[in-house]
């Protein structure tokens, strides 16, 4: 039983803690009205307080759609956070990301859920030079020669789904299937592991379960609170099974190629190691010795996190974006089909070349899908240099951090969103309207506005971060869409199955800001997710040269159900 005086104890004890919490945040909360160097800068209230503002519309998937939306009730820049604030111009985006004393935000840390190092949380600026290099030569124009056969052979097997559904009516979901292509390019070109997901069901549930990691990951780099206090581990543990099947997956493609020699295949694995040797880093080299250690493993598939879903997710986005677009659009299909049909004499001349770079209107698609749907919503953190490196040039800190004529405090994160500024309407006028020849300077449009446009244009974001898998990305996006186009016809499906990945559906409930029954429906994460669209397929008229598809094995598309 309680006595008298543990009860008066405890009670006084409750009494201070009661009261120092409350002064805390009264404190606080004066702070922040009166004396923040952010005050000035408008935003809802809650965000001047917490990054839970931010945080609750990542876990709802529509960071990207709020942050729109705030951009237009409260100007071009605003706060969003209680040391984060939005940009959305082109003149944001150069003293962001053109900045050489402005940085990736220490809040990426936040996007590695397992403890993993990779290229996206890694911070120290000459660590992520090194990666980068590697990253580099994987994916250098010769190196994408060298692997172009693997994404011809891989599209093949795309293309014979199609070919078993074309003609039947039956509505096909272009996610899914465009998902398990990306993924068995992606991890060809990590580890020169044939995934097999398009033909077989053992490794399916790799590019879902990629999707939930990237969405989570954007959640804990919104709102780092919930990482600080463990819930990034509540998850890990509460998904275990899931986790458990990613990990086991990803380790095993590793250790596979880590007992091959190293030169038996051109991926990120023989690239890393041949770098380390070709570099002459001391430290690389020792890196590269025990290469069978667990160091090593742990490293190669801290890395593997990264570069499969960066390598696949990213280029399922546009792949279907590029899809749910021209079914919606009949001009801009027609036109389109009649540039791949007129171009190449047969499927196999498809290839990399002056011949595919001649097709004009296949880019300006690519690029008004990205502009459109852009395959990463997320937000590309920054701030001034900080810590040892602020320390060692004593010049750069005492210069202003200037952002659009603000002088940013030391310490907040800025940012420009890919989603928001390619649909700012100063940019892009009628900016959700799909209009491909924004990109071919038809309508007489002087210069200086096209080019205006084109810095506005970042969906491979800008700067020092800026994806270095840009050419894979329009590679792999023309060959399959070309080479669809040049057997297929497609057509939005009838019915509900047609209504897939637009907005106003069922899926995407009464949120106002998914009205658009003609927009592609992203759901915001590292990697933007989506589903559909469902489309119907038959084969195109004329003589598309059936032969080299028609030995197809046994094929089994993804149908809407
Ligand atoms: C349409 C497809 C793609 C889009 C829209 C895209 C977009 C992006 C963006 C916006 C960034 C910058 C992130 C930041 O600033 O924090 C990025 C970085 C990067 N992406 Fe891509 N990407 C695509 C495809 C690819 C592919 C196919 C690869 C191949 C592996 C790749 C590899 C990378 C790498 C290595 C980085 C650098 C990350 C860093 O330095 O932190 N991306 N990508």
């Amino acid at each position: 039983m309680m006595t008298f005086s543990t009860f008066f104890l405890s009670s006084t004890a409750t009494t201070y803690a009661v009261a120092t919490v409350l002064s805390l945040s009264l404190g606080m909360f004066v702070y922040r009205l009166a004396f923040d160097p952010l005050k000035k800068f408008p935003g809802p209230v809650i965000a001047r307080f917490t990054d839970g503002y931010a945080g609750y519309h990542a876990i709802r998937r529509r960071l990207h759609l709020q942050t729109s939306s705030d951009l237009k009730a409260y100007g071009p820049v605003y706060r969003q956070g209680p040391n984060r604030l939005v940009f959305n111009t082109v003149t944001a985006l150069q003293d962001i990301y053109l900045n050489p004393k402005v940085t990736k935000a220490r809040a990426y840390k936040y996007s590695s859920l397992e403890g993993q190092e990779n290229l996206l949380s890694t911070l120290d600026r000459q660590r992520r030079r090194q990666k980068r290099k590697v990253y580099g030569r994987l994916l250098s124009e010769r190196a994408l020669q060298a692997f172009e056969p693997t994404m011809h052979a891989e599209t093949r097997v795309f293309l014979r789904q199609l070919l078993a559904v074309a003609g039947t009516d039956v509505p096909v979901n272009m996610t899914p299937l465009c998902e398990r292509l990306v993924t068995d390019v992606s991890g060809l070109m990590a580890f020169g592991h044939a995934l097999e997901t398009q033909s077989k069901d053992d490794n399916r549930f790799l590019p879902r379960a990629m999707m939930g990691r990237l969405a989570l990951a954007n959640m804990f780099v919104a709102w780092p609170t919930l990482s600080i206090l463990g819930m990034n581990k509540l998850v890990v543990w509460w998904n275990k099974a899931k986790f458990d099947a990613f990990r086991a997956l990803l380790m095993r493609i590793v250790s596979t190629r880590m007992s091959l020699p190293k030169d038996a295949k051109v991926d990120y694995y023989s690239v890393a190691t041949t770098q380390a040797v070709k570099t002459n880093d001391k430290s690389a080299e020792q890196n590269q010795q025990p290469l069978s250690s667990p160091e090593s493993m742990k490293e190669l598939w801290g890395e593997a996190t990264f570069l499969v879903p960066a390598g696949g997710m990213t280029t399922s986005g546009a792949l279907t974006a590029v899809f749910f677009y021209l079914s919606r659009n009949p001009a801009a299909y027609a036109r389109l089909a009649s540039e791949i049909r007129t171009t190449f004499s047969s499927a196999k001349a498809i290839q990399n070349g002056p011949v595919l770079a001649s097709c004009t209107y296949l880019r300006a698609v690519i690029d008004e899908s990205l502009r459109l749907s852009v395959p990463t919503t997320s937000m590309p953190w920054r701030e001034r240099i900080y810590g040892e490196e602020a320390a060692n040039d004593p010049a750069a800190s005492s210069e202003p951090f200037i952002v659009d004529g603000h002088v940013i405090p030391p310490g907040t994160m800025v940012v420009v969103n890919t989603y928001c500024i390619m649909h700012n309407e100063e940019y892009f006028p009628d900016p959700f309207a799909f209009r491909p020849e924004r990109w071919l300077a038809e309508d007489g449009e002087d210069e200086k506005t096209f080019q205006l446009r084109r810095r506005a244009f970042v969906p491979f974001g800008t700067g020092e971060a800026m994806c270095l898998g840009k050419g894979m990305a329009y590679l792999e996006t023309s060959l399959v869409v070309a080479k669809t186009l040049w057997y297929f016809d497609f057509y939005r499906a009838p019915g509900a199955a047609g209504d897939l990945g637009g907005g106003a559906t069922v899926k995407t409930g009464k949120d106002p800001a998914r009205g658009r029954v003609d927009e592609f429906q992203l759901y915001d994460g590292i990697v933007s997710d989506h589903d559909g669209p469902g489309l119907v397929f038959t084969r195109r008229s004329g003589d598309a040269g059936w032969d080299d598809l028609l030995d197809s094995q046994s094929c089994d598309a993804v149908l809407v159900s």
